[in-house]
């Protein structure tokens, strides 16, 4: 950045002073993070325990629906504007094409129509991505060990209409197959919810940081292979910006950059570039490996949870999705 003056220098420029008491640093403090900053991501599942500890990330539990609305109040009263959604479903009705994620009677229907009826208030977003419902772990149909992209849109699709219709608010499309935005938004508008936002995953790397999430959904054991023919390469930065206009056009109202602390480049990069509401997940392996050092007494809980989040809004965030999000939103609280 070119300063219109010269950058005065040491002894009149002392940076410090505008360090030297908490009120002052509140006050020039060119970011801020709040509860309304903070989208609280849940696990639900069909088995038969109500809360269910997820090994791989301590703190966080599969919910039954009505756990999964129980924690929706909680998230409204703590100021949290949204959750989303995961399903861990049972193996047996896992196949090929991942029939049960299009079962308007399905897990993810009941949890948000339980969310709903508790807590009104509150945004419900939600996955859209055949992964939790394939017997092989991929987001997309399989056919001669290739992941078909046209054949997947109508999957996914129909999802998030099934979604939509069972009353969420945001769809969020994280398979990754070229012109999913469009066709969801295409059926959206031909069913009559033009209303219905979609958030779409538009720059979502292959990652080693999903395992946990794998294991908490229960998608680790299934997957065969990796995700690198549709998953993004992280060597890549310019694709991203091609991946989010292309989602816009579509019909995004709002983009996803994910994972998320180890990608904040790319946040930044979209977010100057494009100016739309940009999100950001801190995904399951970020959150654990911190969770794995708190618990060793290795980094300051409090402060740790509170400075990696704010790091998304520096860079540019609207939003973060975390694990975090209940423990950081009391935080801020007080
Ligand atoms: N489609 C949702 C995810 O992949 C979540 C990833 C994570 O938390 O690791
Ligand atoms: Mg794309």
């Amino acid at each position: 950045m070119t300063q219109p003056f010269a950058p005065a220098a040491f002894p009149y420029a002392r940076p410090r002073r505008l360090r030297s008491q908490p009120w002052v640093r509140r006050l020039v403090a060119e970011t801020t993070l709040t509860p309304a900053d903070l989208v609280w991501p849940l696990i639900v599942h069909d088995g038969a325990d109500e809360r269910v500890a997820v090994a791989s990330m301590p703190g966080v539990f599969r919910l039954r629906p009505k756990a999964a609305a129980a924690a929706a109040v909680e998230a409204r009263d703590l100021g949290i504007p949204a959750v989303a959604l995961f399903p861990n479903v049972d193996g047996a009705i896992k196949d090929g094409v991942g029939t049960g994620a299009t079962d308007p009677d399905g897990l993810v229907p009941e949890c948000i129509k339980a969310i709903k009826d508790a807590a009104p208030e509150i945004g419900v977003m939600t996955d859209v991505a055949l992964d939790c419902y394939t017997d092989h772990g991929h987001d997309g149909i399989v056919e001669d060990g290739r992941i078909v992209n046209d054949a997947t849109l109508e999957r996914l699709a129909e999802q998030a209409f099934i979604h939509a219709h069972a009353g969420a608010d945001i769809v969020a499309p994280s398979d990754m197959m070229d012109g999913r935005v469009q066709a969801i938004r295409e059926a959206l508008e031909a069913n009559g919810m033009s209303d219905v936002m979609i958030l779409s995953y538009a720059a979502k790397y292959a990652s080693a940081f999903y395992g946990p999430y794998r294991d908490a959904v229960g998608s680790a054991k299934a997957l065969t292979g990796d995700k690198k023919t549709y998953q993004m390469d992280y060597a890549n930065s310019d694709e991203a910006l091609r991946e989010v206009a292309m989602d816009i056009s579509e019909g995004a109202d709002a983009v996803m950059v994910k994972p998320g602390m180890l990608y904040l480049d790319i946040v930044r990069r979209v977010s100057e570039t494009f100016r739309v509401p940009t999100f950001a997940y801190q995904v399951s392996g970020e959150y654990s490996m911190m969770r794995a050092a708190m618990a060793n007494g290795w980094l300051d809980e409090e402060r740790a949870i509170l400075e990696s989040l704010h790091a998304f809004k520096r860079a540019g965030c609207a939003g973060v999705l975390s694990y975090f999000a209940p423990q950081a939103a009391r935080l801020l609280q007080g």
